[in-house]
């Protein structure tokens, strides 16, 4: 079994790449099963589990792809299937994006219930509720959900009753191919969104109004390959933030846009950090004292839910208590039980925790419960007493790019344990291009 292995102490220094966004690059993938022509070039492509899962999905339907120095070549010219298997939806929940670009396209797709998971239920029904206004039928049964349309999808006035990040994008891709115009009210306003429209537009979409609550999308008869680089992640990238904010450190989040990252930036200046946005990245240093500070997370441009865990560690060694509020996900607390095997002292009261930053931290064995959990127990670890010895590394691998060796990078006491004589970094990049290779012939 993997582990990362962190001994505490070393203040972080120098400068770090963001990858491209996982949550920009798993719908843009999706969104390329609508070119009926061409090839999709997408660039700056994150060689994560979570993108092998994609593709692995695509390649199930037919359709052929190439990857090559994260470079992503897309073509979905012979769709043979419009099916999305329980094996590998129940791996990545993100794989239920097919199911608009499928249904826009063919008329009909057929997908495993992608269920709860470690951060809470996760339902599916705004999507639904979205395909159900354009015209499509629904059927749920034997752990499938299966929608189909007579004809094309047909343009509809569409309200979230929450701004659904995925609900969005699967509406957006489906009324790219729809008959007509479509309008999606309290739209997610996440730049991930912004990406697949643009991502979408080139492809030859019509839409306007992605980052706001509103997005116009007039249907169009045919769309085809394009060229498109993936905006980087700003969760990685405020992630990486963090680790210079909780070792004292001084690092260069190179290519981070600031832009994604108001609300992280805005929390850790009122904790004490010195935050220097640039143009091409953000320098964070940090050499006094830590202030306690409450933080509640909620959809763009509020405070990102994917951060919650990562402030939560850089909260238990700031001067006084702080109240974190998880407002997204109702079960995204699991990570609480791991922090307490290293010393901290949480309390939980429903959607609050109670973080009380006066306990040393202390090396430990612990488990990542989901995949920022993972590199929260990391970067608290950077800052314990002793070891620490971080398991279910899976969960970390859907999301970060080479974790352990960025971190080491910047002078972090950090190795990963692999059991084989492989490293993890050969061992993705090997996966996934084999993973595409009878596709290249
Ligand atoms: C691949 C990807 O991009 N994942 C991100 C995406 O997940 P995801 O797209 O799944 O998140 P959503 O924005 O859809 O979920 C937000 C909340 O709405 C609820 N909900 C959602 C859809 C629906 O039909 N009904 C419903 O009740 C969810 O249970 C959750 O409580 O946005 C989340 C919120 O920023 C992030 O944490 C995830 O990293
Ligand atoms: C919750 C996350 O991802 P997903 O929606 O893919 O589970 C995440 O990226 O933190």
């Amino acid at each position: 079994m993997d582990k990362i292995i962190v001994r505490g102490g070393k203040a972080l220094t120098g400068n770090v790449k963001v990858s491209g966004a996982k949550n920009a690059v798993l719908p843009i993938i999706a969104a390329s099963i609508l070119a009926e022509e061409g090839t999709c070039v997408i660039s700056d492509v994150p060689a994560l589990d979570d993108v092998r899962t994609i593709c692995d999905l695509l390649k199930s339907m037919g359709i052929s792809l190439t990857y090559d120095h994260e470079v992503l070549t897309v073509n979905a010219s012979q769709l043979t299937s419009v099916e999305a298997s329980y094996e590998l939806v129940r791996k990545m929940r993100a794989s239920f994006l097919v199911m608009g670009p499928l249904l826009a396209r063919q008329g009909r797709a057929r997908v495993a219930l992608p269920g709860g998971c470690a951060i809470g239920t996760r339902p599916i029904d705004q999507h639904l509720k979205g395909f159900e206004a354009m015209g499509a039928k629904i059927e749920i049964g034997q752990g499938f959900i299966e929608a189909s349309v007579e004809g094309r999808l047909k343009g509809a006035k569409i309200y979230l009753d929450i701004a659904s990040v995925g609900a969005t994008e699967n509406i957006m891709m489906a009324a790219a191919l729809a008959d007509g115009t479509t309008v999606i009210e309290n739209a997610a306003e996440e730049p991930e969104i912004v990406d697949l429209a643009n991502f979408l537009n080139r492809m030859g979409a019509k839409i306007r109004g992605a980052g706001t609550g509103s997005i116009r999308i007039e249907g169009v008869d045919k769309m085809t390959g394009c060229t498109h680089c993936v905006i980087p992640d700003r969760i990685e990238a405020g992630t990486f933030m963090v680790a210079a904010a909780i070792t004292g450190g001084d690092v260069f989040v190179e290519g981070a846009i600031c832009d994604h990252l108001k609300s992280v930036t805005a929390k850790l200046r009122e904790m004490g950090v010195e935050v220097d946005e640039q143009e091409n990245g953000i320098r964070v240093r940090r050499t006094g004292a830590l202030k306690a500070v409450d933080l509640k997370t909620l959809p763009y441009p509020g405070f990102p839910t994917d951060m919650q865990s990562q402030m939560m560690a850089l909260l238990l060694v700031s001067e006084g208590t702080s109240i974190v509020t998880e407002t997204v996900f109702e079960n995204r607390f699991m990570h609480v039980e791991e922090f307490r095997r290293m010393n901290a002292n949480i309390k939980i009261e429903g959607r609050s925790a109670i973080v009380d930053g006066g306990s040393k931290l202390t090396g430990s064995k612990v488990a990542a419960t989901d995949l920022r959990a993972g590199a929260a127990l990391v970067l608290a670890g950077l800052v314990s007493d002793g070891e620490t010895e971080v398991s279910a590394l899976h969960h970390i691998d859907r999301g970060y790019v080479n974790f352990t060796e960025k971190l080491q990078a910047l002078g972090a006491d950090v190795e990963r344990y692999v059991p084989e004589t492989k490293t993890r970094e050969t061992a993705v990049t090997e996966t996934v291009k084999v993973s595409f290779s009878p596709n290249f012939a």
